[in-house]
């Protein structure tokens, strides 16, 4: 087994203190440029995905590595307890809570529970620069992170996505709240640290209610308000324009299946972007957003006036 296998994509292993590992560019990288291809495992639940995982020796070599999450959902007669003792199918039973933990704390949702071992090692932000995106045939879990920052990642800077796109949109406590409770971590990402330096905590106001992101199959126009209300909340002026920028083009990434479900006003570009997905292009996709965002920053737009600038 390759030991390494993120350094043949120009990606390095780093250690980032409070964050653990996590995987920082190489070389430098264009925004639209694929960063890597993986092909994973995906189940219906955490609980089968585990199962799945830890079935295969192989996996069950590259999951001995990754970072293991909080085990405190472990003790007590929890679900997620009475599931691991049931299961069980490993020699030694001490290691198998272990390792369920460790698949449980590195999967994360797209279309179904996804597993992979090298997008496992990449941590969580609020500004991302990169974004997954999956890749037919779509019954595999064959996905693919595209860079998203409009300006590229420069060698040296960390490579991070967003665990879950809804975070992106609502205020500082909030965030950090969802990703402590659905993660077990308290984000120390550029932008938590910049608006908790800026007070931004202390005098924050109820987050508007955010939906969430319909699933595929239940895609219907409910989808243009959730698209408005997370426009609403990037015009806050807290955020600097650049950021929203970024902020946005993962957000696009991540919608991108939902077109041309989303605001009216921007349905052109998003039935194109659509296409392109279906054509299973997600680099020229990629440079659709990237050139989206050029011409958003040349001309404003209604539903995005970049005060901030
Ligand atoms: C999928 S792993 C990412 C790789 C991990 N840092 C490692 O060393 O293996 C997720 C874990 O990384 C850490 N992490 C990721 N993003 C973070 C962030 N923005 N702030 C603090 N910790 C983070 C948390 O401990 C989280 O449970």
């Amino acid at each position: 087994m390759d030991l390494e296998p993120w350094a043949a994509y120009g990606l390095e292993l780093q250690d980032l203190g409070p964050k653990g590992r996590g995987l920082v560019a190489g070389k430098d990288f264009r925004c639209g440029e694929v960063l890597f291809r993986e092909k994973g495992f995906r189940a219906k639940s955490p609980e089968h995905l585990a199962l799945e995982v830890l079935a295969s020796a192989e996996a069950r070599a590259q999951v001995s590595h990754l970072h293991t999450g909080p085990l405190c959902h472990l003790e007590g007669e929890t679900d997620d307890e009475k599931f691991s003792r049931a299961a069980m199918p490993e020699p030694c039973p001490t290691e198998f809570p272990r390792k369920y933990s460790k698949v449980r704390f590195n999967s994360f949702e797209l279309n179904g529970c996804c597993f992979l071992p090298i997008m496992a090692l990449f941590n969580h932000s609020c500004a991302p620069n990169a974004a997954i995106t999956q890749l037919p045939p779509h019954e595999e879990c064959h996905t693919a992170m595209v860079v998203v920052a409009e300006q590229g990642i420069a060698r040296g800077t960390e490579i991070v996505y967003s665990y879950n796109s809804d975070c992106l949109f609502v205020p500082l406590r909030e965030r950090r709240k969802r990703l402590l409770s659905n993660w077990g971590f308290l984000c120390k990402c550029s932008r938590c640290q910049v608006e908790e330096e800026a007070g931004l905590e202390d005098d924050e106001e109820e987050p508007p209610e955010m939906p969430q992101l319909l699933s595929w199959e239940e895609v219907d126009l409910k989808n243009v308000n959730l698209f408005q209300a997370r426009h609403e909340v990037l015009h806050h002026p807290g955020i600097p324009f650049s950021e929203r920028k970024q902020i946005f083009s993962a957000q696009l990434a991540a919608a991108v299946q939902l077109a041309p479900y989303l605001h009216p006003s921007l349905g052109t570009i998003y039935e194109e972007l659509h296409d392109l997905c279906e054509a299973s292009k997600p680099h020229t996709h990629a440079e659709k957003v990237a050139k989206f965002f050029s011409e958003l920053g040349e001309t404003g737009n209604a539903l995005w006036p970049p005060t901030g600038k």
